[in-house]
């Protein structure tokens, strides 16, 4: 993907899946430098971060569908929408562990679950 991001040294961000090599090598990887061994151990270190994202993403998904499994058993009994006082404790938990920024990631996570308000 092409795009406008410039990276710290102030060169643009190489894309490395740009065109393909359709039967050829490979595209070589970015690691932002050019420095041999400091680039492999940035790909060493972005296996692990890939890894993370990947289940950051499970289980962003995973507790979406609980949050609106939950949400439909209480519409179903004819219970409220939301509880407020539990998203609070979720937002408290999130402040708690994370500062401001986990407020902000608390309420997209409590978004993902019951849609926006
Ligand atoms: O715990 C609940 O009662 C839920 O409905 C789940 C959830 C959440 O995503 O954590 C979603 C909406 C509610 O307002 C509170 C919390």
């Amino acid at each position: 993907m092409m795009t406008d991001v410039k990276e710290t040294s102030g060169k643009p961000a190489a894309d490395s899946t740009a065109g393909g090599t359709p039967g050829g090598a490979a595209a070589p990887v970015n690691a932002g430098t050019d420095a041999p061994e400091a680039a492999a151990r940035i790909v060493a270190i972005r296996e692990r971060i890939d890894e993370i994202d990947g289940l950051l993403i499970e289980l962003w998904q995973e507790r979406a569908r609980l949050s609106q499994q939950i949400g439909a058993t209480r519409l179903a009994s004819g219970g409220t929408r939301l509880v407020l006082s539990r998203e609070r404790e979720i937002l408290e938990r999130f402040r708690e562990a994370l500062g401001a920024d986990g407020t902000q990631l608390g309420l997209l996570i409590l978004r993902a679950g019951r849609g926006p308000l």
